[in-house]
């Protein structure tokens, strides 16, 4: 291996690849799709997934080029140093498995040489055991009631992956059958109204309450889990909380410390990422407890059949190594900084929200790994609605303002088919058509000579004008059960990790979430010593002192209204 502090642009792959922008921008997208062969090769398939990448800026030369790069930042063996659990993860010490999550029982990944998988597997049948007695009513609340419905308090990875996941689950007819009578709802914001709409027509009696938290320290999801404690104790009586509340996490002690009974809690382990951990029992518990585990194991086998896919594909039909290959490209070369994430499937809503924490949390950084500063930029600012629901907001800036590659995720066959007497085409059709009609309308876009041809009036040439020549991947899935919401998962995760390796950073750090979390530490105190104890602002900047002030002034009037109104409805 080369040295490990060279970076990446020092390269010749990359010098190499800085000169053939100017080649590739000679060419417009509406050449490059012309070229049927070049298209052909441009189309990968695995396990009935299929990714068509012609519609990048790139020709099978770009593409040589990138693997050129792949080879000079040691991509492959990056990838194995994961597998192998090596402490890839060097500035926490930590080995990055989420692969062993998903893993098959029996299977074999160390880390610090021991084999993960029966621990992984133990609390695994311990949360098959668990969900079962929640779900059959062997397992009932301090009154003697089923508790069928589930809060689960937790932010950002401990929040946004099994969101995306119970949210892409709620409409396959399978998960749907299984979840009947249950309710699956999400405490992530600290801000009381999350709390007023999290219980709003929830009975303490029946409901259980799920704390999870790598760490158990997170500001947010403490307060949500004291303030619901202090809910169920209000109604049921403080012994009532060993019945209505678990936890997730991989700090058990804190878990005791807070009044959690610790046989009632799931492990995981610190070689988890919390933006990578859906697949520990942060997503498997509340996830089984809503639709059983028999359906969320299906949703890890289509991970852990992606995980197997990515280890041993070659890298020309590897899916996430070409997507995160062709995301480099047009981050550090094409110089587009954005990604849109475009599922034409309404279950898929909650997907761009957390690849957004995935991507942005993993790749938004400034240095390498070995802490050079970079003088290029890494990540991408990942932003995604559901279509055709985007095309009637920000496509707008998409076709005529600025060039954003997008992704655009469709599925073959619907989770909620309707077919509609009369109607040219199928519901689902309908959508797909919109699926099929945007990545063309990006790449070919619409020239004055159409328009003219077409007796556009002159004023309005310009404006119709579409220059076309905007990138977008298009991925197929065949339809969107447990196993292909696995797949999605899972090809994301690991193309953002691609990305990370050939920008030569840490992707599974995130030092960058901290600064504003311990000002925080020094507002909230001030907050107390003025509420409290009428202590004027103090030890802050003139904007800062100002803001608060006032803020201070017209906070004080509803603060206990508004708190007690919560707790005690
Ligand atoms: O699961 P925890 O420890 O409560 O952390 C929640 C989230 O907070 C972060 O550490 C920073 O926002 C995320 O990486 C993590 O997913």
């Amino acid at each position: 291996m080369a040295s490990s502090s060279a970076l990446i642009c020092e390269t010749e792959p990359w010098k190499d690849l800085r000169a053939h922008v100017d080649d590739i921008k000679k060419t417009h997208l509406r050449e490059l799709i012309s070229d049927t062969e070049r298209c052909q090769s441009m189309m990968v398939e695995f396990d009935g997934i299929l990714l068509d990448y012609s519609r990048q800026c790139a020709t099978l030369d770009t593409l040589n080029k990138l693997k050129n790069l792949a080879e000079a930042a040691h991509l492959k063996e990056k990838i194995n140093r994961m597998f192998n659990g090596e402490r890839i993860n060097s500035t926490e010490n930590r080995s990055v498995l989420h692969v062993a999550l998903r893993a098959p029982r029996g299977s074999v990944i160390n880390s610090d040489g021991k084999n993960v998988v029966p621990d992984v597997w133990q609390v695994l049948d311990k949360i098959k055991d668990f969900s079962e007695r929640v779900r059959s009513g062997a397992w009932v609340g301090a009154t003697g009631k089923v508790l069928k419905d589930v809060i689960a308090i937790g932010i950002g990875g401990s929040f946004l992956g099994p969101l995306f996941v119970h949210t892409a689950l709620q409409t396959d007819p399978e998960a749907a059958e299984f979840a009947i009578g249950r309710q699956l709802r999400f405490l992530a914001n600290v801000d009381p109204i999350d709390v007023a709409r999290n219980i709003a027509g929830l009975n303490p009696e029946t409901t259980l309450v799920v704390v999870v938290s790598k760490t158990f320290t997170t500001a947010e999801t403490m307060l949500n889990a004291r303030t619901l404690r202090e809910w169920i104790s209000g109604a049921l009586g403080p012994q009532a909380v060993a019945k209505h509340m678990v936890a997730v996490s991989t700090n058990l002690t804190l878990v005791e410390k807070f009044g959690i009974d610790p046989n009632n809690a799931f492990a995981f382990w610190d070689w988890v990422g919390g933006r990578y951990s859906v697949c520990s029992a942060v997503g498997v518990l509340p996830l089984s407890l809503q639709y059983g585990f028999a359906v969320v194991e299906k949703f890890l086998k289509g991970a852990s059949s992606i995980d197997e896919h990515f280890h041993s594909a070659p890298f020309e039909n590897n899916l996430p190594v070409v997507l995160g290959l062709l995301s480099v490209w047009n981050v550090s070369f094409l110089g587009y900084p954005a990604r849109a994430i475009l599922p034409y499937s309404q279950a898929l809503e909650k997907f761009a929200p957390h690849i957004q924490q995935v991507s942005m949390e993993s790749n938004g950084k400034g240095v390498s790994i070995d802490g050079v500063p970079l003088p290029y930029e890494t990540g991408e600012i990942d932003f995604g609605e559901p279509g055709t629901n985007g095309q009637h907001s920000f496509y707008q800036l998409i076709h005529q303002g600025r060039v954003i590659p997008c992704d655009f995720i469709g599925v073959v066959k619907s989770q909620q088919p309707v077919y509609l007497k009369g109607e040219l085409v199928s519901n689902h059709d309908e959508l797909m058509s919109n699926f099929f009609a945007q990545p063309d309308a990006l790449a070919y876009g619409k020239t004055p000579e159409q328009l003219l041809k077409e007796n556009v009036p002159h004023h309005l040439i310009s404006h119709k004008t579409f220059t076309g020549n905007r990138p977008s991947f298009s991925l197929l899935l065949p339809s969107l059960n447990a196993y292909n919401i696995g797949q999605l998962l899972a090809i994301y995760e690991h193309r953002i990790a691609v990305e990370g390796f050939i920008w030569g950073i840490n992707s599974f750090d995130q030092w960058g979430v901290e600064l504003g979390k311990s000002l925080a530490t020094q507002v909230r105190k001030q907050l107390h010593a003025s509420r409290k104890k009428g202590e004027p602002v103090e030890g802050f900047n003139f904007s800062t002192t100002t803001v608060l002030t006032k803020y201070l002034e017209v906070k004080e009037r509803t603060r206990i209204e508004a708190i007690q109104k919560i707790i005690l409805s």
